[in-house]
């Protein structure tokens, strides 16, 4: 569905990215892991369609989303949701902010359109933004204000925020780093109806028992390449090289 190719990016002199290739399919969970710094946020900027590859190609759906025009990306981008390791809400109640992915999303999408258009018309909530929050379980906070919640709660609000959009592809930047257990699982949990839905998924993390429970398969980061991907069952227990091994034991200290 989405694939990088070969795609490298410096930021000035510096080189974070060299020819790295990843692909996501429907209803995968790709998690993309590697030490701090070694470009896990920027390939998900590039894979978002945010930030233009120097060299390589991202298609979605085998269209090059950098050879064609700016309002034909815009629109492949809008089939793509994020989910960064903060929350980023505005200062209005959990279900002006879910209901704003639906806006954003609504011309491409005759379902989410209908579903926000009978909400205005019964001055109720769209079943959409109904849906996704009970997928995060906060479906009778709708009400809230997304200044009184915890990080835990806002983190669950922006992934329903996302899921909202009917996405295609979710791209998940370290999306439970500051989470306690709890609010861990029930975002783990909603990885796993995405998947069910048959969102592909590609989550960034430093957790490898994350990795391990939510993936299908892993990625390897290492100085800035791609060492390794492959099934999370083949990379955990039988990596094929000895520092992907050392990286996942801890060894491997930068
Ligand atoms: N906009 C930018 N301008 C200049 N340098 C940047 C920019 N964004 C990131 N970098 C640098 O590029 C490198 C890779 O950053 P990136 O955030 O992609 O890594 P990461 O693997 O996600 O790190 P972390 O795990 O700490 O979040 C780092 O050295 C970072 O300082």
């Amino acid at each position: 569905m989405i694939r990088a190719a070969d795609v490298s990016l410096s930021y000035g002199t510096e080189q974070v990215l060299r020819d790295v290739s990843l692909s996501v399919d429907p209803g995968e969970v790709v998690a993309v892991i590697g030490p701090s710094g070694v470009g896990k946020t920027t390939l998900l900027r590039i894979l978002a369609l945010s930030l233009e590859p120097e060299e390589g190609t991202v298609e979605l759906d085998g269209t090059d989303a950098w050879a064609v025009d700016d309002a034909e990306r815009l629109s492949m981008r809008r089939r793509i949701g994020m989910v960064f390791q903060d929350a980023s809400l505005f200062d209005a109640s959990v279900e002006r902010n879910v209901e704003y992915g639906l806006r954003v999303r609504r011309s491409w999408s005759t379902r989410l359109r209908d579903s926000l258009r009978s909400a205005v018309r019964s001055n109720g909530t769209a079943d959409a933004v109904r849906e996704s929050l009970e997928v995060v379980g906060l479906a009778n906070d709708l009400e809230q204000q997304t200044s009184s919640l915890s990080g835990g709660e806002a983190q669950r609000v922006s992934f329903a925020r996302a899921l909202a959009y009917e996405p295609d592809v979710l791209l998940l930047d370290e999306p439970t780093s500051d989470l306690d257990p709890r609010n861990t699982a029930v975002i783990e949990d909603a990885i796993g109806e995405a998947r069910e839905r048959g969102i592909g998924i590609v989550i960034a993390t430093h957790d490898m028992h994350q990795a391990e429970r939510v993936a299908d398969r892993v990625a390897v980061l290492l100085d800035h390449r791609l060492t390794e991907v492959g099934p999370t069952e083949q990379i955990f227990e039988n990596p094929s090289e000895d520092r992907t091994r050392k990286f996942i034991s801890g060894e491997l200290i930068y």
